[in-house]
């Protein structure tokens, strides 16, 4: 579980996020939403410790990540996975080599139990035969799915995911999605996606938090997003709408 409060951030004059609350349960593909500029990145950073908020806390299991020791906080770091935006992939690495960089960084354990919990996790995601290739030799999916082997191969409690579907096609964005859920409830991962994705919202939106101006203007689930009453939503939902209408 995932609590923040009063999550406040500006830079310079600009206020970015404007006291922003929630929670994120274990077993839930929790999704952020908005429009381009309201803050989404900004708080992911922030609950990862990327960014230090002006105000608020961030609680995981109880334990107040911000004013934490150290050591404490490197507890919590370890128990992290993350998507970042465009895989992040090391490109002069094997695929293999990629997803067991979290182990060789982070763990004293053997060759031969590294390569194993990689190729596992691989295999997780359907790359059992890939992890001799070089990032550069498969698809963006490909990719992804490798960032997602690589995100949960030190069994983390909390997975974050910064648009896990841009540049994919439609397809293959929801082949990403559902291995995001699938995880997430197999394992009773807290997952925390950040997206545009109308399809990703409707299908594995187990709680959604929509953010306007730095604000939360709505949380729910993906059943009644069409329902909040919220204009700044129905305009959002609209205009994704359209876009997804132009882009067939
Ligand atoms: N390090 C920074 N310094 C100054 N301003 C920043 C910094 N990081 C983000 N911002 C500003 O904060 C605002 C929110 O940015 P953020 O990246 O969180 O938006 P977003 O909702 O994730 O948008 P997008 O969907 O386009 O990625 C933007 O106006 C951005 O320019």
């Amino acid at each position: 579980m995932i609590d923040i409060k009063n999550i406040t951030k500006s830079f310079g004059d600009r206020q970015v996020l404007a006291g922003i609350d929630g929670s994120f349960k274990p077993g839930d593909t929790s999704l952020i939403i908005g429009g381009s500029g309201t803050g989404k990145s900004v708080l992911l950073k922030c609950m990862i410790g990327l960014i230090a908020p002006d105000t608020g806390e961030v609680l995981y299991d109880g334990r107040n990540f911000l004013t934490s020791d150290l050591n404490e906080q490197k507890a919590i770091r370890r128990e992290m996975g993350v998507l970042f935006q465009g895989s992040a992939l090391f490109d002069s690495k094997t695929v293999l080599e990629n997803v067991r960089f979290p182990l060789d960084m982070l763990t004293e354990q053997s060759e031969s139990e590294k390569v194993d919990r990689a190729q596992e996790c691989l295999r997780r995601v359907g790359l059992e035969n890939a992890g001799d290739r070089m990032p550069s030799e498969i698809s963006g999916g490909m990719k992804k799915r490798v960032g997602i082997a690589r995100a949960i191969v030190l069994n983390p409690k909390y997975l974050f995911c910064d648009e896990p579907n841009s540049g994919l096609d439609p397809l293959t964005s929801i082949k990403i999605d559902q291995l995001i859920s699938e995880i997430t409830d197999e394992y009773q991962i807290t997952t925390v996606v950040i997206t545009h994705d109308m399809n990703s919202m409707m299908e594995i939106g187990e709680q959604i938090m929509f953010l306007y101006e730095g604000k939360k203007l709505w949380q729910g689930d993906s059943s009644t997003l069409t329902k909040s009453g919220v204009n700044e939503l129905n305009e959002f939902i609209n205009a994704n709408k359209l876009i997804r209408e132009m882009e067939k």
